[in-house]
């Protein structure tokens, strides 16, 4: 770990749906290291989606200043974000949102098509284990493989980030498992900053930091002192 990668102060984030004003953040201070995998932990409507989004720049603070490196994220306009998140940001979310129509390889030569650095989409593919699936298409691989082909389209260009929103949401304790396995191994092989959000407590072992939230506040932050691989974690 060194120094912080994101650095984030007094950011809220209110959405205003029809005259209803919902304080979705309310006012958070962190930083992020550059190499670390960070669990962001809480319940359902915390506030944990809206801040990963907000440092993948999908979406902007209502106040306050986040930072990438030098750059601060919340003045940047729109085709600058685009190129921030294009150049340094990984995405993976619960559902895989692969093209059905594209076989495996072809999911990933989307982004590296268009990418800057990119490695080649079958090396990305053998990193997450899937080397012997590349001509499949997604209703021939199981929700596991799928979600490991995401996260091979995610890498492929070689982001600085990682973000994971709920990524094990939609898998059994098995196959979630060997999603987390190929999380945690992109982290420790490249030094990927990762950021894993989840509202599944057993998931915060295999983090160097653990984050958790209420009611759009931080209410802590853990350093693991040992922690766990994720073929040693089940629920
Ligand atoms: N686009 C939106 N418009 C209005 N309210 C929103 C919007 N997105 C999120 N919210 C609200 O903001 C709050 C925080 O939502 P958020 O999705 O960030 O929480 P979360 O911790 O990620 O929850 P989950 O684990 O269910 O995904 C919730 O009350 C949610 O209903």
């Amino acid at each position: 770990m060194d120094r912080p990668i994101f650095r984030m102060q007094a950011v809220t984030k209110v959405y205003d749906t029809g005259g209803t004003k919902v304080h979705a953040l309310a006012g958070v201070d962190l930083d992020l290291f550059g190499g670390e995998l960070a669990v962001l932990l809480g319940p359902s409507g915390s506030g944990k989606s809206t801040l990963l989004n907000i440092l993948g720049g999908l979406d902007h603070a209502t106040s306050g200043h986040v930072w990438f490196r030098d750059l601060d994220l919340s003045v940047l306009k729109e085709s600058a974000l685009t190129r921030y998140r294009r150049d340094h940001v990984g995405f993976v979310f619960q559902f895989y949102n692969l093209v059905p129509s594209l076989s495996a390889r072809e999911n990933v030569q989307l982004v590296t098509d268009v990418a800057r650095h990119p490695m080649p989409p079958d090396e990305a593919l053998a990193l997450v284990g899937l080397d012997h699936r590349l001509d499949h298409f997604p209703a021939e691989l199981s929700g596991g493989e799928q979600q490991r082909v995401a996260i091979a389209r995610a890498i492929a260009k070689r982001p600085e980030v990682l973000l994971c929103d709920e990524p094990t949401g939609a898998l059994d304790s098995k196959t979630g498992v060997q999603v987390l396995e190929a999380i945690r191994d992109i982290n420790e092989r490249f030094g990927t900053t990762t950021i894993v959000i989840t509202h599944n407590a057993a998931i915060r072992k295999m983090a160097h930091r653990v984050v958790r939230f209420h009611d759009g506040r931080i209410t802590g932050v853990e350093v693991n002192q040992t922690r766990l691989a994720p073929r040693d974690i089940s629920w």
